[in-house]
């Protein structure tokens, strides 16, 4: 492994090396969006080098297509793919019920799309993107461009209504300019300290015309493996109640870690 990988990169390579472990010879995969998924990305292509495992992914955005098309992953639309056997993902928040928030990247309206439409959800993590209460990561709410101003308000209504803690929203910029998402919207990120009902939450924001998504996740990922810096992996189920262990070699000789920006 360079020297140069910082202690972050190597957790969030353990969590995305174990978790392609869970991919199987011929199955459809979504691939998620993000420095994390990213690496999933790059060990998914290492798997398909080494083993010739047969497998069709579906990106999340134009950035993680392109470096699957570039690492010679196969992929396809989600309309060719029609249904998918596993997404594979990362996030900004989880909790102990694995509800998450997703959106950083602006990804998260294809995420959430992708990962609806799979068998199985699999989150990859570093700890730090564990909370007891998800909110101190401001979440992210789509909206349509036209009368965004105004979706706004309506917002700040609902916070309001609902009680929640923070209430102060702004429009995501990229440099000077509105942040504009793959599917020509706008993200507002919510700064709220803290959400005490991820489920009304998501259900209210989604109530609002300009809304087209929030980046809560709630009920849709069943997994999570938590990378840590020294290659131990922790594997939670929610469905099956269990916590495993594992180990991530980091081998230094592998062709993953030489095509990092
Ligand atoms: O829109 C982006 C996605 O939801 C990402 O999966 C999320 O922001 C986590 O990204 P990262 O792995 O870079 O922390």
């Amino acid at each position: 492994m360079p020297a140069e990988l910082s202690p972050i990169d190597k957790a969030k390579f353990a969590a995305a090396r174990c978790a392609v472990d869970f991919v199987e010879d011929g199955m459809k995969v979504g691939l998620g969006t993000g420095s994390t998924a990213a690496w999933m990305v790059r060990c998914l292509a290492e798997r398909v080098r080494e083993e010739g495992l047969r497998i069709t992914g579906v990106p999340t955005s134009t950035r993680t297509g392109t470096l699957a098309r570039q690492l010679g992953l196969t992929v396809t639309t989600l309309d060719e793919a029609k249904w998918l056997d596993l997404t594979i993902d990362g996030a900004d928040e989880f909790d102990g019920e694995l509800n998450l928030i997703k959106g950083g990247g602006a990804a998260l309206l294809q995420e959430k799309i992708v990962a609806t439409a799979s068998d199985r959800m699999i989150v990859i993590a570093d700890a730090a993107k564990e909370v007891a209460q998800l909110g101190a990561f401001p979440l992210p709410v789509e909206v349509v461009r036209f009368g965004w101003q105004t979706t706004q308000r309506l917002i700040e209504e609902v916070l309001v209504s609902m009680d929640v803690l923070g209430r102060q929203t702004a429009l995501r910029q990229s440099g000077e300019a509105p942040l504009i998402t793959d599917e020509g919207h706008f993200i507002i990120d919510l700064h709220l300290n803290r959400i005490e009902n991820p489920r009304a939450l998501w259900l209210a924001l989604n109530q609002i015309p300009g809304v087209v998504e929030n980046g809560l996740f709630v009920d849709i990922c069943d997994q999570v493996v938590i990378g840590g810096t020294d290659g131990r992996v922790e594997i939670r189920d929610i469905a099956e109640g269990t916590v495993r262990e594992q180990r991530v070699d980091f081998i230094e000789e592998s062709n993953i870690f030489l095509d990092i920006d």
